[in-house]
Formats: structure tokens, C-alpha cells, sequence
């Protein structure tokens, strides 16, 4: 993303609605509207001319509203500049800044039937943006089908037209741009997929908005550092092993004990002091010959699991990958919950509980310490109803597990959100996308296990270790598989 430096917070993610606030409270703060909208034309004219100085016509889109006043300054920016720029839309209502920059920047006002696409243009899309609040009409959706077919790059103004700001999904036909230059603050659907491919290139410009006025009323960023760096796990010279931390990962049979050691060994790397695989009947031998820096510790039955979790050094959790046993997986997680240490469900952890929600809900009262990490199957295993809501974006539909079994929630994707039952949520935007490989997910469940184990509160663990995951892909390189993954982890 680039984005001009200012006072502008580029991790704070602002709903349209929250964002029509604070237009509002700038313009009572005596800021001059029809001045915001000048700075924001003139961006969208700049970001045009540096990204396509080939241009031989602007085709500015203008909407009835204020995103199509944003589109009225740039073409007049742009013909100023020598640019041929042809205007096609709708007249303005009458009275608001979007009439007044119609009026200031005087020329043909094309129906949008007219277009017809030219080598050389660029196609400027201010036809609507945060006020959108149904799908474009089929006229509409006929042009933006023209410029697809024809391949002429388009440049949204704040959103693709036809783009939900709030949930990064299409509301009906919607442009899919190369650049999208927005104002403040980056909105949900800025991040969310499919928004995120449809909006290509992000640019963030500061309009003058103070950034007193630009809130984080919806608890919603962009993962970044700034979320959880201040409760890194602290290291110091007299430390030991114990003190780091001891991170507990729960085998499957000896069939399937391969997704237990990736999430161990990115738990060990990860930074916990030590790791020990709890393995049941049968699988020791498979496990010991795979094993060096990881410990194994038998465990046949509840009674066997009751009798160790006496040993309050076992810090944190992980269960499901590859556990395979459902019923078992229930009540496992149940004595792990009973000690009032944090756990990670994944993989099987989560589908034990798809037909026990109830109980699930019931496990882990008071501070958040419980972490889920179900891919969309799994979420809508145990949350159908808030799955197949289309009302919700991803991010609400985060936040509601989250508060129905008072857990940290982490919603994978390439879009993952994690959200704590406070309502905190943040969308993890810049993983690679060849994390798509089997065992992935095993490798993240042990990055979280192991920040919790190391005292990272459950928000900022689930946040820091989808971080770390993306990070080590990164590092790690497309065509990578998991077990090379959970070699690249660097420990926060
Ligand atoms: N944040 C700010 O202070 C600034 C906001 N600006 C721009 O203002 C925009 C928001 O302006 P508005 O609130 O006027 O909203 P829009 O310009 O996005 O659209 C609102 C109008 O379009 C109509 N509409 C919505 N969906 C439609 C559809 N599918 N078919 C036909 N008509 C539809 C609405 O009824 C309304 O009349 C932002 O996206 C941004 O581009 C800029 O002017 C700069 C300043
Ligand atoms: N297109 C993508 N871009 C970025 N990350 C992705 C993408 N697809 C999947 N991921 C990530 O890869 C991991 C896959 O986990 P999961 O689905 O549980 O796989 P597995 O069960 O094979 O381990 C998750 O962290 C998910 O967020
Ligand atoms: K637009």
C-alpha cells in the first residue's frame, strides 16, 4: 500500500458509517467540506498521472453523491493538466459540495450509456463509494462489464463501485480495480475478501482530517505490531526454561501424529522454554523416532491426563490437529479448561464441539483464554447460523463466536480476522498465499499455543501469531511446505 505520510493512522479500520461521523464532526469542527473533497480529487488526479503517465483520455465516472464530486475535481484537475478527461454520470443534487464541484469544474456531463472504450483510457470510478447502499443498476453493471471486457484499467475512488466498505463483499455487479485511493482511514472492505483483490493497489491519503477526529470507535485494525508488541513475552538474562514457558500439544494415534509435531516444533521455535507431546497408546514409538528437542509424555485416559495436569508448569494447550478421537477430544478439553490455563482448539478440537456448542460455551468463563482457529468449514461447523447470515461481514460474524463461547476467534483465510469477545478485531492482510498448503494450520495453532504458554494474553497471542505465520511463510518462500514453515518461524 502506499500512502502519503501524515497524521493518518494506517492500521485503524473505519466502517462507512463511522467514517459519515466523522465527516460530520469535521465539518461542525468548522473544517471546510468542499475543501476535503478538493484535497481528495487531487489525489485521485495525482495517483492517475504517476501510475498512468500513458494515459490518452480519463474517463471520469461521477456519481450522484460526494464520491462523485471526488471524480467532478479530479477531471477537472486532470484537464488542466492536459489530459483529455470526459466526463460520463449523473447530475449532482443540487446544493452539496458534489453541485458545487460539478459547477467549478464546467464541461459535458455524458450519459454513462456513451462510453465507449479507447486504447489509452483510464477510467476513474467515482460513481459511488461509502454511500452505497444497494447493487448498481443493470445499466451499470453493462458498463463495468465493457471495461472488463475491454481490460481499461480502472481507478476506484474510496471503493470499487458496486463494493461493500463495511464487508468486502460485492452488493451485485462491481468494478474490480488496479488502484483504489481512499481518505482517513482504510475501511472493512478495503482488507476483507474479495474486496481486498477488487480495490488492487491501496492508496491512503490524509485529506486534512484531523486525526482527533478520526476514531477507532469500531475496534476494528489492521494486524499489526501496534496491537500486541507491548505484551511481547519478556526475556531476561535469568531466565530459565520453565519461565518461558511449557507448551502441551495433544497427538492423534499413531497414524496421525505428523500434524502434533508441526505444531510442536513451531511451538519450540515460537520461543516456549520447552514442549512436550502428549501421546497416546501406540503412538510413542512413531513419535520418538521423529523427536529430538521435544519431550513426549504418555497419556492413555482422563485419569492419566487428570494426575499430570497437577503439574502446574504446563502452561498452555494445544489440541486437535490430527487428534482424530472426538469424544476423547470433548473431554480432554474439558480437564484442560478446568485448570484455568489457556487452550487452543484447532482441527478436530473444533469439530468435537460442531454438535456440543452448548458445552463448548460453558468451558472457559472469565478472562479470555481460550483460542479458536477454525478455517471456514470448521467455523461454519460450529456457527451455521452466523455462516450463512449474508448480512454479516466477516469480521461480525468473527466478533459473534467470539462472544458465544467467550474465546479469542481466529477466522483463517487469506483474509483472517481475529476477534476477542471484548469486540477488539483485527484483519490479517498480508499473508502469502501459498500458506495454502496441508498442515499449515497445524503450524499456526502452535505458534499461538506457544505465546500463550509464554504469558501473552489471548488477543494479542492470536494476533502476534497469525503475524509470525505470514512472516515465516514469507521467509520461508513460495513452494514451501509445513514442515519448512515451521523451520522459518522467528520468535517475537
Ligand atoms: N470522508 C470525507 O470527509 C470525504 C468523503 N468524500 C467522498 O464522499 C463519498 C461518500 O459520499 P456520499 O455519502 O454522498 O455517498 P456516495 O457518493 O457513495 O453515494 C451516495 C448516493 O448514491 C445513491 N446510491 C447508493 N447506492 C446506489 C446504487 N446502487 N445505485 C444508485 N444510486 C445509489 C445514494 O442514494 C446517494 O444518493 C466517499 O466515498 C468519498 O468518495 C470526499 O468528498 C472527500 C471527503
Ligand atoms: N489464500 C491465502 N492467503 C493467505 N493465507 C492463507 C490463504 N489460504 C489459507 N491461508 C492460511 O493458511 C492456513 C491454512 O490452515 P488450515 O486451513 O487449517 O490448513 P491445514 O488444515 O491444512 O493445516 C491458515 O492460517 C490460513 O489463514
Ligand atoms: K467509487
Amino acid at each position: 500500500m502506499s500512502r502519503t505520510l501524515m497524521a493518518i493512522d494506517e492500521t485503524l479500520l473505519v466502517s462507512p458509517r463511522t467514517m459519515g461521523k466523522i465527516d460530520q464532526a469535521a465539518a461542525e469542527s468548522g473544517i471546510d467540506s468542499f475543501g476535503l473533497m478538493q484535497k481528495a480529487g487531487a489525489h485521485v488526479a495525482a495517483v492517475l498521472l504517476s501510475h498512468f503517465p500513458e494515459v490518452q483520455r480519463a474517463v471520469i465516472l461521477c456519481g450522484p453523491g460526494n464520491n462523485g464530486g471526488d471524480g467532478h475535481v479530479a477531471g477537472g484537475l486532470l484537464a488542466a493538466s492536459g489530459v483529455e478527461a470526459v466526463r460520463f454520470g449523473m447530475e449532482p443534487k443540487p446544493g452539496g459540495d458534489a453541485a458545487r464541484a460539478r459547477q467549478a469544474y464546467p464541461g459535458k456531463l455524458l450519459p454513462l450509456e456513451d462510453w465507449q472504450p479507447r486504447d489509452g483510457d483510464v477510467i476513474v470510478d467515482a460513481l459511488f463509494g461509502a454511500g452505497l447502499d444497494r447493487p448498481v443498476a443493470a445499466s451499470i453493471a453493462a458498463l463495468i462489464e465493457r471495461a472488463q471486457h475491454a481490460g481499461t484499467p480502472v481507478i476506484a475512488v474510496d471503493l470499487p463501485s458496486g463494493l461493500s466498505g463495511r464487508t468486502g463483499e460485492p452488493t451485485g455487479a462491481c468494478f474490480a480495480a488496479s488502484h483504489t485511493v481512499t481518505f482517513a482511514a482504510l475501511k472493512p472492505g478495503h482488507l476483507l475478501m474479495p474486496g481486498r483483490t477488487l480495490c488492487g493497489q491501496m492508496h491512503l491519503c490524509d485529506i486534512g482530517i484531523p486525526a482527533r477526529l478520526i476514531r477507532s470507535d469500531d475496534a476494528m485494525w489492521k494486524n499489526d505490531p501496534g496491537l500486541y508488541a507491548s505484551k511481547r513475552p519478556l526475556t531476561d538474562a535469568g531466565q530459565h526454561k520453565y519461565g518461558r514457558g511449557h507448551l502441551v500439544v495433544f497427538s492423534g494415534p499413531l497414524s496421525a501424529t505428523g500434524a502434533a509435531r508441526l505444531s510442536a516444533t513451531a511451538g519450540l521455535n515460537s520461543g516456549a522454554g520447552l514442549v512436550t507431546i502428549a501421546n497416546p497408546p501406540g503412538a510413542t514409538l512413531a513419535l520418538a523416532s521423529h523427536l529430538t528437542a521435544i519431550m513426549q509424555h504418555p497419556v492413555r485416559d482422563e485419569a492419566e491426563l487428570e494426575t499430570w495436569l497437577s503439574d502446574k508448569r504446563l502452561s498452555a494447550f494445544v489440541l486437535g490437529p490430527g487428534f482424530g478421537d472426538l469424544e476423547k477430544a470433548r473431554s480432554y478439553t474439558a480437564r484442560v479448561a478446568a485448570t484455568g490455563r489457556p487452550v487452543v482448539l484447532d482441527a478436530d478440537g473444533l469439530t468435537a464441539f460442531a454438535s456440543e456448542t452448548d458445552l463448548l460455551a460453558k468451558l472457559f468463563a472469565g478472562e479470555a483464554r481460550l483460542v479458536l482457529t477454525p478455517h471456514e468449514g470448521e467455523f461454519r461447523r460450529l456457527c451455521g447460523d452466523l455462516a450463512d447470515d449474508p448480512s454479516l461481514s466477516k469480521i461480525d460474524r468473527a466478533r459473534g463466536a467470539a462472544s458465544r463461547f467467550n474465546a479469542v476467534m481466529v477466522y483463517k483465510g487469506a483474509d483472517t480476522v481475529i476477534a476477542a469477545p471484548d469486540g477488539r478485531a483485527a484483519v490479517n492482510a498480508d499473508a502469502p498465499a501459498w500458506l495454502a498448503t496441508a498442515g499449515s494450520g497445524d503450524v499456526l495453532a502452535g505458534i499461538i499455543g506457544s505465546l500463550l504458554s509464554q504469558g501473552m494474553p489471548a488477543f494479542e497471542a492470536a494476533c502476534a501469531g497469525v503475524a509470525l505465520h505470514g512472516e515465516a511463510a514469507i521467509r520461508a518462500g513460495r513452494g514451501m511446505n509445513a514442515e519448512d514453515l515451521a523451520g522459518h518461524i522467528e520468535p517475537l
